[in-house]
Parts: C-alpha cells; structure tokens; sequence
C-alpha cells in the first residue's frame, strides 16, 4: 500500500467518524454472535488507524486499541484481503509479536476486511483463540457474512448528516449544502467562501493525554466556532480534526475576517482553559471564482492546497524556533 493510498484510506476513515465513539449494541452484537458461533474466546471489529488499531467493538478484551504494529488486522488493511494465522507461533511474520508473546497469547487469527462505502478498508472483523486451529470453508463464508453486516452498519452511518462527537454538520451535509451553495452562486452570480481548517499537532493530545482527551479538544474547538458562527455559516466536522466553514453572500475579506476572530477566540479559551496543551489550527480560505472553480471538488482542493502550505510554514517556523532554542 502506498503512502498516498493510505492517507486516502485515513481520510474516508476519519470522514466517517467512527474512530473513538462509544460502544455500539448493533456491532457488540455482531461480535457476540462470532464468540459464540466459532467458539472462540476474543472476537474485534477493529479500525486501522494511522498507527493503532481501535476496537468499535471488542469481546473477550478489555482493551480499546493496541499499537498498530503488532496488530495482525493491519496485515489484512495493507494486502486487502482475508487472513488465517493458524498457529501465530509458527508464522515467522507473527511470532515475535507481542500480542502472540504477551497478553492475550494469540495463536490463532483470523480476519476479513470491512470496507467503508465508498470502498476504503476500515480494518477487519476478526476472531481469535489462544490455542492453534483452523477455520473450514464454512466458517470461513460465514466471517464473511458477518463482515459484510458490518458494512450495512458502516453504510447506515454513513447517511447521518450530523457529526456524533460534537453535534455540528459532518461532511456529508456539508458536502450537500455546500454544491447546493456553489450552484445558486453560479446561477445568481453570488459571492461565497469556504474555509479549511486543521488542528496543529492535534494526534499529541491524544499520544500524551489520551483519546478522550483529544474528544474534549475537538468538542471545545466546534463550540469555538458554533460561538461565531451567524446563522447563515454552515461549520463542520469533516473528519479527524478537519472542520470546514461555508460562508455564503461572503467574499475573502469577510472570510478572512471569520478566521482572524477564530485566532482571536481560540487564544482566550488558550488563556482559561486550564488545559496542559494548547490549541492552534491552520486555515485555508477561497473565496468562489467561476472561472477556477467548475466543481466543489476544484474549490476543495484550492482551500486545501492553501491550508498545507499555511501548515507548511508554521512547522518550517517551529522547526527553526526548536533549533534555534536547542543552539
Ligand atoms: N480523539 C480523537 N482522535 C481522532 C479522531 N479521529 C481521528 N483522530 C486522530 O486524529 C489524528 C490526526 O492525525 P494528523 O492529521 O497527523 O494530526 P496532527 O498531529 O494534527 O498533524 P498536523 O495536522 O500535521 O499538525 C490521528 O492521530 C487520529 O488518530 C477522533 O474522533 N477522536
């Protein structure tokens, strides 16, 4: 797997929202069902992350994510197809692992991938034993009907037009009104702008102060922008920690403006927020020009071209800070 299909896999994952949400009945029972049907002890549906695994449901376990690394749920994401480990001991790829060494004492594997609906592998559906055996070609049918009752659920979620975490648009209606938005400008001759926002340095909260965390940090940030928003913006998750404003009747100037009061917000609740971390973002702002922009997706890619290289010269400017202070 490329680096570039990975990060577009990340993406679609994040988009998604599913990453760090509680516990949900309709995947516990999936893998309840799999605990008892194939008489194992652990059963996961368990999402690859950039370099963890995360279990949205999770039987026999009492942990929510391991280090992506020793996760064999990462072999079935980057060869995109099932896996049986009948002896973990014996497989040299599997060996040394510390999920086969250590806790839980993994021996047998077994996992099929779960694709997001627009095809991207989310990670798999696995059941696991800590002693050797094999899985029949019934059996094996069967995991793959049981992934394939995942994707319905991914496929239901994936219709909900408000982000689960924090309550503001996701990407989908943002997505929805937004073309909505570019297709009256053109009609009318309308002035709109969008802006692209991602947070600094936003997986050190999660690596230093945990998921829940970065949860508190992504909802205090929508709250930020809720505040400012007037009622004709549209702000929203759009995965991860990537939010977009739509700001229609708005040229760059007003845009611009929205995002120096963000600065301006965000340094005050920097201020009294008693938190260990602060928090910083960069933005990327196009204002909608006919003749660049034929499709959302042009306009998309502008401000997200605009919003790297804003993140470009803020890490070139903290590098040269980090050095210069070390010197
Ligand atoms: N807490 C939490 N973390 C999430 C969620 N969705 C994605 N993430 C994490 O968001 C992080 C995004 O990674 P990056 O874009 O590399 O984050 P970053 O540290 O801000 O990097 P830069 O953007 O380059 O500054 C990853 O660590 C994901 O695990 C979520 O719903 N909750």
């Amino acid at each position: 797997m490329t680096d570039n299909n990975e990060d577009t896999r990340l993406h679609a994952l994040y988009a998604m929202g599913i990453l760090d949400t509680r516990a949900e009945e309709r995947f516990d029972r999936l893998t309840r069902i799999a605990a008892k049907l194939f008489d194992v002890p652990i059963t996961l549906v368990s999402l690859v992350d950039k370099d963890r695994q995360w279990f949205k449901s999770k039987f026999g376990l009492t942990i929510n994510s391991t280090p992506r690394i020793d996760s064999f749920c990462t072999v079935v994401v980057e060869e995109g197809k099932a896996l049986v480990v009948n002896d973990a001991m014996k497989d040299y790829r599997f060996s040394e692992k510390s999920l086969v060494t250590g806790e839980p004492y993994i021996r047998f594997y077994a996992g099929y991938p779960v694709k997001l609906p627009d095809g991207e592998i989310a990670g798999a559906i696995c059941i696991i034993d800590t002693h050797p055996r094999s899985l029949s070609e019934i059996e094996f049918g069967l995991l793959k009907d049981l992934a394939e009752v995942v994707e319905d659920e991914f496929r239901i979620i994936a219709l909900a037009t408000i982000d689960s975490l924090t309550g503001i648009c996701n990407r989908r209606s943002f997505s929805m009104i937004a073309e909505e938005t570019l297709r009256k400008a053109k009609k009318r001759k309308k002035k709109f702008s969008i802006s692209l926002i991602d947070l600094d340095n936003f997986k050190r909260i999660n690596d230093t102060w945990g998921h829940s965390e970065g949860n508190a940090a992504l909802i205090a940030f929508s709250n930020i922008l809720d505040d400012l928003a007037h009622d004709h913006n549209i702000i929203a998750r759009l995965g991860g920690d990537e939010f977009g404003i739509l700001l229609p009747d708005t040229a760059i100037r007003g845009a611009n403006k929205f995002i120096n009061d963000l600065s301006a917000a965000l340094a005050s609740y920097n201020m009294t927020s008693n938190k260990p971390h602060k928090l910083s973002f960069s933005a990327g702002t196009v204002e909608f020009d006919e003749k660049k922009h034929q499709t959302l997706g042009e306009m998309l890619k502008d401000a997200d071209d605009r919003m790297y290289l804003v993140k470009r010269n803020r890490k070139q400017l903290e590098s040269l800070a980090n050095t210069t202070s070390a010197s």
